[in-house]
């Protein structure tokens, strides 16, 4: 079941500069950085509860989030629900036709299991679905 709107993900092209401008200018708390090899994605996360802002920023150069930056720039990138069971909710919504793009959740940023379900199937936005492993 999904339970709560885990985050708001922002794709930034300079990481440091846009952790400044949300914690220093904007007076934000920040709440650490977790590089996601599996992901190739670095991340920030800002706590705002009940959800959280995570910056994401590609982690040596490559992957999704470079590929997002050098056609769009940077710009709000994803939503992600969490999911307090997230093989029941992808194998629901598989069900129900929403195209994912692994076949199986992959680690993700604090401890997480995440997946992801193609823009096209949810009227252009990113939708990722997480699972905590552990307390962060
Ligand atoms: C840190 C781990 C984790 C966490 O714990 O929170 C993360 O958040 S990781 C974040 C980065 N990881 C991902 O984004 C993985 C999922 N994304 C992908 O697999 C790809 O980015 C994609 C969505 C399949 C797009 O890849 P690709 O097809 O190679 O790129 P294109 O540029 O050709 O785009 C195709 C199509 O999709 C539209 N698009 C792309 N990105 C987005 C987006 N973020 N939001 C909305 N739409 C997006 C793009 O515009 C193209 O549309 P059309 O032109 O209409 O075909
Ligand atoms: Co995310």
């Amino acid at each position: 079941m999904i339970t709560a709107l885990d985050h708001i993900a922002v794709a930034v092209p300079d990481l440091e500069k846009a952790i400044k401008r949300f914690c220093e200018d904007f007076g934000l708390p920040f709440d650490g950085r977790d590089d996601v090899e599996a992901a190739k994605t670095s991340t920030a996360f800002i706590p705002l509860p009940p959800t959280n802002i995570e910056l994401v920023h590609p982690l040596n150069g490559e992957g999704p989030i470079a590929k997002y930056l050098e056609k769009r720039g940077g710009g709000l990138h994803h939503l992600c629900f969490r999911s307090d069971d997230i093989h029941a909710d992808v194998e629901r919504l598989r069900k129900k036709g929403y195209e994912f793009l692994a076949d199986a959740p992959a680690p993700g940023a604090h401890n997480s299991l995440t997946i992801f379900i193609h823009p096209r199937s949810c009227d252009g936005v990113l939708v990722e679905l997480s699972q905590p492993t552990d307390e962060h």
